[in-house]
């Protein structure tokens, strides 16, 4: 597992999103460990993150989802091309689609663990599959569509 999450190579306008920008003080910080098989992502809900008692909220889940999965498309296509993570010019994708599938309530209380892989790479795009658990048991899993920006 690397030690830098691919996220932490934005810089500037590439560091503002809601989800992963580490200067966006409101936001989410997501951030993606690529080993070059699965990207890894830790969260532990907030108070303020509940949907019901006990239960996490489905569109902060599908947030993580978001970030996570364009995160380990951008740090695959690094990879793919044989550049270090970040190097210039930099690699970014935007979201096409994110399918996000709810199998049980997510624990509050919990550390969430996110836990992506690479479906597809193909042109510009690349699909991503990503599994949410908690307590090792899956609560959630997406699939996301990403495009090539830059
Ligand atoms: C909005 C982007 C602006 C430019 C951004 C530039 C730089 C980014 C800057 C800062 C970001 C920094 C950090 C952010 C990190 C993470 C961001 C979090 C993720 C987000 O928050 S990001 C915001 C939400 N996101 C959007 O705001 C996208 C709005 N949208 C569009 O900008 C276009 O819609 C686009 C580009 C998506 C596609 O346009 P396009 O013209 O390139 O697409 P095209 O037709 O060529 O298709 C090519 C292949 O994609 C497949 N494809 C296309 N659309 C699909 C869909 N909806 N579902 C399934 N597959 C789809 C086709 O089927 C074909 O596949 P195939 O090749 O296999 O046939």
């Amino acid at each position: 597992m690397p030690l830098t999450a691919i996220q932490d190579y934005f810089t500037g306008d590439h560091a503002i999103c809601y989800g992963c920008g580490s200067d966006n003080a409101h936001g989410l910080q997501v951030r993606t460990y690529w080993d070059g098989q699965y990207g890894t992502f830790h969260f532990s809900p907030q108070d303020y993150h509940t949907a019901f008692p006990g239960v996490v909220y489905g569109g902060l889940i599908a947030s993580l989802f978001d970030c996570h999965c364009i995160g380990t498309a951008v740090a695959a296509a690094y990879e793919k091309e044989g550049r270090p993570p970040g190097s210039d010019p930099l690699i970014m994708y935007v979201t096409a689609n994110l399918n996000v599938n709810y199998l049980r309530p997510t624990p509050m209380g919990s550390e969430l663990m996110l836990k992506s892989h690479i479906i597809e790479q193909k042109g510009k795009k690349t699909v991503v599959a990503c599994t949410l658990s908690a307590d090792d048991t899956p609560c959630a899993n997406a699939t996301v569509v990403g495009i090539r920006a830059t």
